[in-house]
């Protein structure tokens, strides 16, 4: 219980104070629910000894509505409260968890599957707040109002204020074996649960190529299985925590016959007063039905734990370490300085890299595929960082600066583009926000999609669905690059950019180029020689190692593999003539 305490500040943090006073309202509400036991209680007495008379009945019944009156206050503001503060804590908590997977590299996104991270933002977020929120404040409740009838038997008679004290702590065990048990399953039944978003996730988006390969049946039946492990592991979880929960409510509920018997007995050998003997029979009659509802509820409030730790274990991660919160540098001179790097930690993707690429020049990146050509661009963009060396740009090492600053500088067009699901204008405008529409439409020129833009329906304003799954391969590229050229940073990184572009549109996109990479300092990766010739530096990769290094010219004197590659190409054009 400690440690559950202890992960809700961690998580919720100052917020979590905002639970007091619902606490607080609820032992208030529990209090002046066992208020009115004890009126009643004071009637009957009244009435056993025949001096309940008009005057009692108008003050009893007055306190009776004093007290409902106030109960439904505490009740409304508790309610009003938790209302309000549970969105707010789950607003907070899924704002700092999507912040803080922001800031993380991007091998956490390798460990942690979409549906596990789905799940923590969705199931654990919403499990926490309802949990805190309404489980917790009921358990409060239920453990006050027991209390505190505890006490008003204890006051009737000693003896019956022990005989609920007993069963109470008879209960306790089954209650902890009960809460044991569903922290345990729980935590199966959740990662069954990120196990069918997995495949969910996985089902959807993979559904074009599945249609393609005729693997819908397969997959589905992967889909199937998947909930079929949910519905397993959920069944399972509820079994087996059905005995503890019955046996919890048995317990209980001998409260009544014991308070029976015993009453029975103290009336027989005349050491109580009948009276006494109905309010205690009253009493044990709620505290047992409180305790049935204690016993379904402590389970759920220990599952509490579960979904605190799921989130820790994500912020707990360490996000990216940087001194600098902006890039102050003279220039965009990039340097590779013994770079090295593993995705794994194991086997060694980039060796000892070193070379540097001026402001104002455009180093063009080849090699065999999985060379480490995505890789070098990925270092620089800072979604990873470097194992061994350092990579600077205007001498400043990247790892000193925000990744927020550092991919505020840079322009980038990858292979894999993604368009939200917005308006064209708004996908355009994500290069740089605060952009006029007339800008967005230059750019829009300049990439060669103005004319397909505005035979669309609605022009600039024609939503594109998510990924940008409603337009052309090349439609989409061309977007992506009027975002870069609507950017104008000062480092553009250009990954496969025409390869969906036909020649003639080719030709257009790469005029636009030139004009956004004057004075920049431009990486690019492409696979066709003739578009990288012009390029000031070209750095021929083999695994993961720099093979050749140099301009169009110096590699063809040196005739290695760059210049067969060129010799190959041109053999292979004068068959096609
Ligand atoms: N996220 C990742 N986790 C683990 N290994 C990776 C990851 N991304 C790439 N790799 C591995 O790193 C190596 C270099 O990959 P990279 O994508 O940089 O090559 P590339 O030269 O760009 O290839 P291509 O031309 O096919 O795109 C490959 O062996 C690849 O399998």
């Amino acid at each position: 219980m400690r440690d559950m305490i202890l992960n809700i500040r961690k998580i919720a943090g100052k917020d979590s104070g905002k639970l007091i006073p619902v606490i607080l309202l609820s032992v208030l509400d529990s209090m002046l629910n066992s208020c009115m036991y004890g009126v009643m209680i004071f009637i009957l007495i009244d009435l056993a000894d025949s001096i309940f008379t008009f005057e009692k009945l108008k003050l009893y019944s007055l306190i009776l509505l004093g007290v409902f009156l106030l109960r439904c206050v505490t009740q409304a503001i508790s309610l009003s409260k938790v209302q309000h503060d549970g969105p707010v804590i789950s607003k907070k908590l899924r704002l700092s968890l999507g912040n803080h997977i922001r800031s993380l590299n991007l091998g956490f996104f390798n460990q942690n599957s979409q549906g596990r991270l789905n799940a923590i933002l969705t199931t654990d977020v919403s499990d926490f707040e309802t949990i805190l929120t309404h489980c917790v404040c009921d358990l409060v409740k239920a453990i006050a109002f027991s209390v505190f009838s505890l006490l008003i038997a204890f006051a009737l008679d000693w003896k019956f204020g022990i005989a609920i004290g007993v069963i109470a702590l008879l209960g306790l065990p089954l209650l902890n074996i009960s809460g044991t048990l569903s922290a345990r399953s729980g935590k199966r039944t959740h990662s069954a649960k990120e196990n069918v978003v997995s495949h969910l996730l996985e089902y959807i988006g993979g559904i074009k190529t599945f249609r393609l390969y005729n693997l819908t049946g397969e997959r589905f039946s992967r889909l199937d299985d998947a909930l079929l492990g949910l519905k397993k592991e959920s069944t399972k979880a509820e079994l087996s925590l059905l005995p503890f929960i019955l046996s919890f409510s048995t317990v209980t509920s001998c409260l009544i016959p014991i308070a029976l018997i015993l009453g029975a007995y103290l009336l027989t050998v005349q050491s109580m007063e009948p009276v006494s003997f109905i309010a205690v029979l009253l009493i044990a009659v709620s505290v047992s039905s409180m305790m049935s509802t204690l016993g379904s509820l402590y389970p759920q409030v220990r599952s509490l734990n579960r979904a605190c730790e799921n989130m820790l274990s994500v912020l707990g991660e360490k996000p990216f370490s940087y001194e600098k919160e902006t890039l102050k540098a003279s220039n965009a001179d990039i340097a590779f300085d013994h770079v090295s790097f593993s995705y794994t930690g194991k086997e060694q993707v980039l060796k000892d890299i070193s070379f540097a690429a001026k402001q104002g020049t455009t180093t063009a990146l080849i090699g065999p595929s999985g060379s480490g050509k995505t890789t070098i661009v990925s270092l620089l963009s800072r979604f990873w960082d470097v194992t061994g060396g350092r990579i600077t740009i205007g001498g400043q090492d990247i790892r000193d600066i925000s990744p927020d600053a550092l991919t505020a500088n840079m322009a980038v067009v990858f292979q894999d583009v993604y368009l939200l699901n917005d308006t064209i204008m708004n996908n355009i405008k994500v290069g740089k926000p605060d952009a006029s529409d007339a800008e967005v439409i230059s750019a829009a020129r300049s990439a060669n999609c103005h004319d397909f833009i505005v035979t669309m329906e609605n022009g600039y304003d024609t939503m594109i669905g998510e990924g940008g799954s409603t337009i052309s391969g090349g439609e989409r590229q061309r977007i992506s690059i009027a975002r870069a050229l609507l950017k104008d940073a000062p480092i553009v990184l250009l990954d496969e950019t025409t390869s969906s572009l036909d020649a003639d549109n080719e030709r257009e996109i790469q005029a636009a180029f030139d004009r956004l990479m004057q004075n920049k300092t431009v990486f690019v990766i492409a696979h066709r020689l003739n578009t990288i010739m012009g390029a000031d530096n070209i750095l021929v990769l083999n695994q993961g190692e720099i093979m050749e290094f140099g301009n169009h010219k110096e590699l063809m004197r040196t005739g290695g593999w760059y210049a067969q590659m060129v010799e190959q190409q041109r053999q292979a054009e004068q068959w096609a003539v």
